[in-house]
């Protein structure tokens, strides 16, 4: 087995496949080290089961509203063991998959856990006996180990769970705790009261999706209330004590009360462990590796992409990373990744989406009087025979001086599908009167971005 290659690439998630494969396709030698399944966070415990969740927890709503379009259900029951085995088995066909692409574009696997020996050279090893299992060398050496949960430091933490347990369940529990407010936390909270799970989401501070437009997070912290789930701001746990499947939670306010699971959704961290980057004397910054606009560390043959480095912390900019990277580095053009206008999505029920500047930051970076906002607030058309469900908002924040869009915002189904194609007009530059002067395809939700005055 050959041992020299002009790059190693450590991790084969997003990131480290799409440099692997683009790479190879130059014509480099190319080796990628994985230490678990093929695919990383993204395909294997991120993105692609928790949509598949999604898809399945949001037949509920489409189930209750049913009867108004003249269907009749008796008896509707969820078996999240059914569901949740036919996701593994989706994520292992995809594994393998991800294993062939490798294979087909030249790219040579090795499955142990990668760590330095020295500036070009990599030990792949077991991490359950410690033993080498090979010994590779390479010119650049790419590291995409990409991130792993966090878990706040208090008393019984271990006894929750991690977003990465929740795909390994063998069923989902009566009764779940969920603390965080960021994006697994609304996501989960949502898909588990869907398949009929009772939520209760315990939050520290006073809203939910810092970050995302107010008016958008604020509307689907009362959707998801007026579905059922419990939301309780203001509140930290303070202890979990108890047994798997039978939990005491107490809060900083005093509270004490029990529940099936717990789930914390409180961030995620770069993935250092075992790497021995001392080894080699990487520069890291706050836990996360310091790399420049083109993804080199402080040692002038290895580079950092994707989670690790901890940037913008999605598979598509994990991905373009690692293509521009194998592009610079073995192709001939010295593109880099462009950071503005990446849209953001939450998966939750409804769905909001993003792109560009929300109202909030364009106050604070523009002033009030330099900016206009334009929304809609309407019950989609889906909704008007059964009379239940959230309204959608859409909103423009757009530049009075050159009245250019600033930013794009949606709440409401399929905002991640509509906001996809909008960043490419605010990607090009679009004006608002470039929206009013596009023709509206009705009846659709989209064609309030185009009529709204
Ligand atoms: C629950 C969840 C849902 C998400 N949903 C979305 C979404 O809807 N949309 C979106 O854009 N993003 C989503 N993300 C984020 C997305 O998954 C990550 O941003 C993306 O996977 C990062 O890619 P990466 O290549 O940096 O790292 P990863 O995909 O994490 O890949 C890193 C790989 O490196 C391996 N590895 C680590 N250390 C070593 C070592 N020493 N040796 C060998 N291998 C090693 C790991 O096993 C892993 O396979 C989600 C994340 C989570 C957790
Ligand atoms: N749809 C998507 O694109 C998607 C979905 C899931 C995850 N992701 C990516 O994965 C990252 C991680 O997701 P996440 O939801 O874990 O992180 P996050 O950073 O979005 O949210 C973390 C939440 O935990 C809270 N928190 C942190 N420490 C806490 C503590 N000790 N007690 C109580 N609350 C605490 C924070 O206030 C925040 O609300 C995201 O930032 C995103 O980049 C993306």
């Amino acid at each position: 087995m050959k041992s020299s290659f002009d790059l190693i690439v450590i991790g084969a998630g997003s990131g480290g496949l799409a440099a692997a494969k683009k790479a190879a396709s130059y014509g480099a030698s190319v080796a990628i080290v994985e230490g678990d399944l093929v695919g990383g966070t993204c395909v294997i415990r991120g993105c692609v089961p928790k949509k598949l969740l999604v898809c399945g927890s949001s037949l509920l709503e489409s189930f209750l509203s049913a009867t108004s379009y003249g269907f009749d259900f008796d008896n509707i029951k969820i078996k999240s063991e059914v569901l949740l085995a036919n996701i593994r088995k989706e994520v292992q066909r995809l594994n393998e998959l991800h294993e062939n692409f490798l294979n087909k574009a030249n790219v040579e696997l090795f499955k142990g856990w990668g760590e330095f020996r020295n500036s070009n050279c990599v030990e792949v090893k077991d991490r359950k006996n410690g033993e080498t299992l090979n010994e590779l060398y390479g010119e650049r050496i790419l590291i995409a180990v990409g991130g792993r949960p966090k878990r706040p430091s208090i008393e019984g933490a271990s006894l929750g769970w991690t977003s990465d347990d929740m795909f390994l369940l063998k069923s989902f529990p009566k009764k779940i705790t969920i603390v965080g407010a960021g994006y697994i936390a609304c996501e989960f909270a949502c898909i588990l009261h869907g398949l009929g799970v009772e939520v209760t989401q315990l939050v520290r501070g006073d809203r939910i999706l810092r970050g995302f437009d107010f008016e958008l997070s604020s509307a689907l912290t009362e959707a998801m209330k007026n579905k059922g789930v419990n939301i309780s701001f203001g509140e930290q746990i303070s202890s979990l004590k108890g047994t798997p499947g039978s939990l005491i939670i107490k809060t900083n306010a005093g509270k004490e009360f029990d529940s099936n699971g717990l789930l914390f959704a409180t961030g995620r961290e770069p993935f250092l462990d075992g790497l021995k980057l001392e080894q080699v004397g990487i520069e890291i910054l706050e836990n996360k590796i310091k790399v420049d606009s083109e993804g080199k560390t402080n040692i002038s043959n290895i580079f950092a992409i994707g989670d690790v480095t901890d940037r913008i912390n999605l598979t598509p900019v994990a991905i373009d990373e690692g293509r521009k990277f194998a592009d610079r580095n073995y192709g001939e053009s010295d593109h880099k990744v462009n950071y503005n206008f990446v849209p953001y999505a939450v998966f939750s029920q409804p769905e909001i989406a993003s792109v560009g500047m929300t109202e909030e930051k364009a106050i604070q970076s523009m002033g009030k009087d330099n900016i206009k906002v334009y929304r809609s607030i309407f019950r989609p058309l889906s909704k008007s025979l059964p009379k239940t469900g959230s309204k959608c908002i859409l909103k423009l924040i757009v530049d009075k001086n050159n009245n250019k869009v600033l930013g794009c915002h949606m709440i409401g189904d399929n905002a991640s599908e509509i906001i996809q194609m909008a960043s490419i007009s605010l990607m090009l530059g679009a004006k608002k009167s470039d929206f009013d002067n596009t023709m509206a395809l009705h009846p659709t939700i989209a064609e309030e971005f185009v009529t709204m005055r």
